[in-house]
């Protein structure tokens, strides 16, 4: 029998919750071609939204219910947490149908008892919506933070540490906001005006990028990856904060370039645009299922110089030593740039990961800074906003190998800000500050 939108986004929170499935893949997993686009919107909606909100409503749940969070039966609580973000955070949602839209599916998923308790939970929580109780902001900072704007405490802890309290609650406070989708444009293919007259012409809303010089954002993208101009290659989705990367390390036409983390390429077919298709990209990954992804990239949009390998960057490969004019360390990474796109990363990733991420990052670049000529550029970056996998490990490459400087690039990036802080040879971008995901870039020049 057909699902309802509701059962959907059940089944998806379920898959999030329970197995710890990526929302994207997920959602696109469970939507199929014969659901309209208004149900599609509604179940994106709802299951980033419920995502995002879980440690609020989770709260709440707490609140409300004599059974213990931790003995509610995970489908049951998946299905109280959609009831509670629609009671809660959707204006144009009755109080009613949420209830008993969930104690339809309470009917399905749960058993006798299992309807009333959802039911009477729903109800109770509809009541007092107005009027939930939070930890106090002076006395209990983190707790406050932590369940206001559902990040975990941990998180909350580190952030108010590296950057007070104004920031941290301004930054969890964009983390849950909804980013638009960003795509670079295919210049090899297509100019930025061609390409938007083009979308502009299928219905979608486009707007020129504000960092990045190949950014165009699209406000209403739904199933933009099934049009004729992302098939035959004319854009990439990333994000324009990614796209600063390949934009400031700058390679040029006819350059020997190594891409030492490269899956799925969005930077290695940025890097050949710039290099309009002339010279050499080794793109390299440690993981064999991910080079597939490269190869598919590559393919769409024509990218004729990428040799696509399986490589360990922790390991050496003497061949390539003193012989490149760039490297590209885009480092994996905790991640914590993306919670906006990506919000369950708030709940599948534990504080001991931090260290252990930060010195396979710093043998990775340690690594990787070998291959350089005198006078490359090496770039390192990522997609997080923790500084330990950040400046404090740029900081301590520079002072175990002096061979290396940063180097200014404000000739590298159009927007005013962004150029006086690219005088010190790096920049950090943040969702509350840039609207961007959190990223990282630096860049280094071998003396
Ligand atoms: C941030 S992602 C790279 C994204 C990519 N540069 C892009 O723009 O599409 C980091 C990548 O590093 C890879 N990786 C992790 N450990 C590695 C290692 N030891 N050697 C090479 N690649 C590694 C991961 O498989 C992952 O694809």
């Amino acid at each position: 029998m057909k699902r309802s939108p509701r059962e959907i986004v059940l089944n998806i929170l379920n898959e999030i919750n329970e197995k710890e499935a990526y929302s994207n893949i997920s959602i696109s997993r469970n939507i199929s071609n014969d659901i309209n686009y208004l149900d599609e919107a509604f179940i994106r909606e709802t299951v980033y939204g419920t995502i995002e909100n879980k440690l609020y409503i989770d709260w709440i749940i707490n609140k409300y219910s004599k059974v213990k969070n931790n003995k509610i039966a995970p489908i049951i609580k998946d299905i109280l947490r959609l009831g509670i973000y629609q009671i809660v955070f959707m204006d144009r949602i009755p109080d009613s149908a949420a209830v008993n839209e969930s104690v339809k599916l309470a009917k399905k998923y749960g058993h006798k008892g299992s309807i009333g308790f959802v039911n009477a939970i729903l109800r109770n929580i509809s009541k007092n919506k107005n009027n939930i109780i939070l930890p106090e902001k002076d006395i209990e900072p983190i707790e406050y933070i932590s369940v206001k704007y559902s990040h975990p405490q941990w998180m909350v802890k580190k952030w108010l540490e590296d950057y007070g309290m104004d920031f941290t609650e301004s930054l969890c406070i964009a983390n849950n906001e909804r980013p638009m989708l960003n795509i670079r444009v295919n210049t090899l293919k297509i100019s930025n005006k061609e390409l938007m007259d083009k979308l502009i012409n299928k219905g979608f809303n486009v707007s020129e990028g504000k960092y990045a010089k190949d950014c165009i954002i699209i406000d209403n993208p739904i199933r933009i990856t099934e049009t004729e101009e992302f098939k035959s290659g004319l854009f990439q989705i990333q994000d324009e904060s990614s796209m600063l990367v390949a934009q400031i390390l700058s390679p040029k036409p006819g350059d020997l370039v190594l891409d030492v983390c490269s899956a799925p390429g969005g930077k290695t077919t940025h890097m050949a645009q710039i290099m309009e298709n002339k010279g050499l990209i080794i793109s390299r990954d440690v993981h064999e299922h991910k080079l597939g992804l490269i190869k598919e990239n590559v393919e769409r949009l024509d990218i004729r110089i990428a040799q696509i390998e399986k490589f360990d960057a922790l390991q050496i490969d003497e061949s390539l030593i003193g012989k490149v004019d760039c490297c590209l360390v885009d480092a994996p990474c905790s991640g914590l740039g993306l919670i906006r796109r990506k919000p369950d990363i708030k709940w599948h990733k534990y504080e001991v990961d931090l260290s252990q991420i930060s010195k396979l990052q710093y043998d990775i670049l340690t690594n990787s800074s070998k291959y350089l000529k005198k006078g490359g550029t090496l770039v390192y970056s990522t997609c997080t906003i923790q500084r330990e996998e950040n400046i404090y490990l740029i900081e301590k490459f520079l002072e175990n190998n002096k061979g290396f400087k940063l180097s200014n690039f404000e000739n590298l990036v159009n927007d005013e800000v962004l150029k006086k802080e690219a005088q010190k040879g790096y920049i950090e971008l943040y969702p509350n500050v840039h609207k961007t995901d959190g990223f990282f870039i630096s860049r280094m020049i071998k003396i």
